[in-house]
This record gives structure tokens, sequence and C-alpha cells, in this order.
């Protein structure tokens, strides 16, 4: 009888690539193929509440289900007494806020790229009714071809001090959120419109030295463009086109998709 599950047996455990809240993060091989993973490894007792394991097994539910070219991969999971393991999709080109703090800022067919593959998988997402996809730069790596993928952290993941404002950072928070009101999927329009300002600026558009003068200008949508560089004025046009306060007003997916910025710029293979 073919073994179904897989088991730690299975792996030759690699180098460490990264934490999370419930556990670390290493590179490892399928013995049989060959096939590079990332190994998530969460300890039972961290998920001490027990709704974390509903929770855990939902979202692997969820996941098992998501096959886009830009969503990270949950292949498959198993367990041992004591710990949880994800057989995750190793993404090697590493961490996308690494390279945009190398490079400052992204050229804006880069940008475009991004923000066009990022649409798509939302789509997808949404077509499939998954939401809350936590599209932060912290939450997306790049491919061995340099293609963005959503690697959703899942749970709050430890945030270490890569960034000093990435610990509980508000400035991708939309304002329905900071203000606490009732929020749908188009808090995701609006992420894309900061994460579009970022890729092309370097800096989100809101961030200020305290999180309370962060909240106001996010609130009062205070949009401004520096002219450090040159930014075309369509980029600028579907960055205020998402920045919007009243979330009905904010560019559909389909919409960023068609947009002028995105067609000329975008590379269609993603
Ligand atoms: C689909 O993805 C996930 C699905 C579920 C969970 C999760 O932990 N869920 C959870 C845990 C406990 C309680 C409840 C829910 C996490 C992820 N994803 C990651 O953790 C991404 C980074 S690990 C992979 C990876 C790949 N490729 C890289 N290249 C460089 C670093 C790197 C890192």
């Amino acid at each position: 009888m073919p073994n179904e599950e897989w088991s730690l047996a299975d792996f030759e455990i690699g180098r460490f690539i990264g934490d999370g809240k419930f556990g670390k993060v290493y590179l490892a091989r399928e013995k049989e193929s060959g096939f590079v993973v990332a190994l998530k490894i969460i300890y039972k007792q961290k998920l001490d509440k027990y709704r974390f394991h509903a929770y855990l097994r939902r979202e692997i539910e969820i996941q098992h289900s998501l096959n886009h070219p830009n969503v990270l991969r949950l292949f498959a999971w198993f367990h041992d007494e004591t710990r949880i393991f994800l057989v995750l999709e190793y993404a090697a080109g590493g961490e996308l806020y690494k390279l945009l703090k190398s490079l400052d800022h992204f050229s804006e067919k880069r940008a475009a790229t991004y923000i066009a593959s990022l649409a798509k998988a939302l789509a997808y997402c949404h077509d499939k009714h998954v939401i809350h996809r936590d599209i932060k730069p912290e939450n997306l790596l790049l491919d061995v071809m340099g293609r963005i993928k959503i690697a959703d952290f899942g749970w709050a993941v430890q945030s270490n001090a890569k960034r000093q404002t990435m610990c509980g950072t508000i400035d991708y928070l939309a304002p329905e959120m900071v203000e606490k009101r009732e929020h749908d999927h188009a808090v995701d329009n609006w992420t894309l419109g900061i994460l579009c300002y970022e890729f092309l600026y370097g800096v989100p558009p809101f961030e200020a030295d305290d999180q309370y003068d962060t909240f106001r200008r996010i609130i009062k949508v205070d949009l401004v463009f520096p002219t450090s560089h040159y930014v075309s004025s369509e980029a600028k046009d579907l960055i205020s086109h998402l920045l919007v306060k009243d979330s009905s007003k904010r560019l559909s997916l389909q919409k960023i998709l068609e947009h002028p910025w995105i067609v000329r710029n975008a590379d269609p293979s993603g």
C-alpha cells in the first residue's frame, strides 16, 4: 500500500531560512525526487489555545485548494507527536522588501509587473472566496524567475527587526481598518495602491515619525508625490484611483489590469 502520508524521514533538512511566530522554516529536499521545498516546523504546544488547531486546519484546507503562479503553494502537511510540518513552495528569489531596499525603488516596468501579478493573484483568491491576503512587502517573495509570490505568512508571524517600521506597522491599513469600520476585500485594492507607491518611491505614502501621524495621514488620504525622481503621470493616476477613502470608489482588480500604465508597462509573463 503506497504511503500516502509524508513524514520527516522523506526529507533532508537544509539551512534555516526564516522565522515564524509558531516555528522555524528550513530549506529541505524530498529524498525521492530531489525536489527542494521550504519546510515550516510548528510546535503543537505553541498552538496551545485549541482554536489555533482549528484555524490551522481550516487554513491548510484553504491553502491546499489554492494553485496560482503568484500565490506561494502549500504542497502538503504532516505531523508527529510534538510538531506540525508544512511543506511549502521555496521561493529562491527571496524577500521582495530586501530587493526594494537594495534598489531604493523599482523601475516602472518592474513595479507594474508586480502590481499586475498581485492583482491577478488577488482576483483568483477572491474568486475562491479567500480574502485577508496580507500583501505587505514582508509577505511577498520572489521565485527563481523573479515572479512575485504572496507568501501569506499565515498567523501573526513574529516580525524580527528586519524593518524598523515592520513590527505592527499601520502603513498598509486602509482607513476603514484604522477607523475600525467594517471592511471587505476592497482593503486589498487600497493596499495595492500603497504597494504601488512604495515600489515607485521606496517608502509607503503615509509614513510619518509616529503612528498617530500615520493614522491621521491615512484617514485624510494625505497623498503627496515626491519630485525626487521622475514617475509617470499614469502611475500617479493609478495610485490616486486606489488610495480613495470610499472603498466602493476604488479601482477594481479588473480595472487595474486594464489601466494604461499597467497595459503599457507590465510584463505579461508576470
Ligand atoms: C502558503 O504559505 C503559508 C501557509 C501557512 C502558514 C502558516 O504558518 N500558517 C499557520 C501557522 C500556525 C497557526 C496558524 C496558521 C505559513 C505560510 N507561509 C509562510 O510562512 C511563508 C514563509 S515560509 C516559506 C518560504 C519560502 N520561500 C522562501 N524564500 C526565502 C524565504 C522563504 C520562506
